[in-house]
């Protein structure tokens, strides 16, 4: 069994712990009075590389990596930082993370906030909305088509952006063909964790245009970012080196200076 196998035994155990306390109509009537969803793709469109940043306390590569005991204070940073996108993890075993975490970070930032999470189902992204979600992670490799497909349309109906991840050029072929408008490629294998930074540059050409292109992983630092950029990103997804530094809002403010050189706008469409 894979890691990812593993990660979605857990995930679809704490699911149904869920959907025993919380019915879908009543998930359905949270999300109604939830704020409108937020423009994701508008705000990873623009001129500049943006930087999507994560709140991550752990991960399964890694284990802990920081106890962050106010997301929602590390999110304000990320956002004064110049952050486009909030990435909050909300898998419990593996990541530390929670729906709680996801409404504290609701409830401080204005910017759009991508739920991170394995789902495999339409109550996820029910939840996702409720919980104050505007884009919702949908992970290729976890995914059959058919449910691929389905829920990529579930989250459009609701409101909710999805940024469909992949991780090899087949995985590519199957986001594109499902509709996927924003794909994020990881540069981590999520069947054996291993990192690959040339994972982008070889996937990435794959990519119609048009099409929004993030580059997630592995971003230690502004170099990182450059070369993504280079190799054809329109944004990255940065978690483990802004949870586990000092200044996560002066880290951001660098890589979103790096993201707005002009020297990267050259091949990007
Ligand atoms: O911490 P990093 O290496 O900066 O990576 C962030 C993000 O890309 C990573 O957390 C991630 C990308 N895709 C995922 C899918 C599930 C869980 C986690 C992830």
């Amino acid at each position: 069994m894979s890691v990812l196998d593993e990660i979605i035994d857990g995930v679809r155990a704490d699911l149904a712990e869920r959907q025993a306390r919380v019915s879908l109509d009543e998930l359905k009537e949270r999300a109604a009075k939830a704020p409108q969803a937020r423009d994701g793709a508008a705000a990873l469109r623009g001129e500049n590389v943006s930087v999507i940043c994560e709140v991550k306390r752990s991960s399964p590569s890694k284990g802990a990596l920081a106890a962050i005991a106010d997301p929602a204070g590390l999110a304000a940073d990320y956002e004064a930082g110049g952050a486009a996108v909030i990435s909050v993890l909300t898998e419990q075993r593996r990541f530390g993370g929670s729906l709680a975490d996801l409404e504290a970070v609701r409830a401080k930032v204005d910017i759009p906030i991508l739920r991170k999470d394995f789902i495999v189902t339409a109550y996820q992204l029910w939840e996702a909305r409720a919980y104050g979600a505007d884009l919702a992670l949908l992970i290729v490799a976890a995914l059959e088509q058919e449910a691929l497909v389905s829920l990529i349309e579930r989250a459009e109906s609701i409101g909710l952006t999805p940024l469909v991840e992949v991780h090899d050029e087949d995985e590519v072929q199957r986001a594109v063909d499902a509709g996927a408008r924003i794909i994020g490629v990881n540069a981590r294998n999520l069947k054996t964790l291993e990192v690959d930074r040339d994972t982008f540059a070889r996937v990435a050409p794959e990519i119609p245009d048009g099409i929004i292109k993030i580059a997630e992983s592995g971003v230690r630092g502004p170099h990182d970012l450059i070369a993504y950029a280079n190799d054809g990103a329109d944004a990255v997804l940065v978690g483990e080196s802004l949870v586990t530094g000092r200044d996560p809002k002066g880290a951001v403010a660098d890589l979103v200076a790096a993201g707005a050189h002009p020297a990267l706008r050259h091949g990007r469409g």
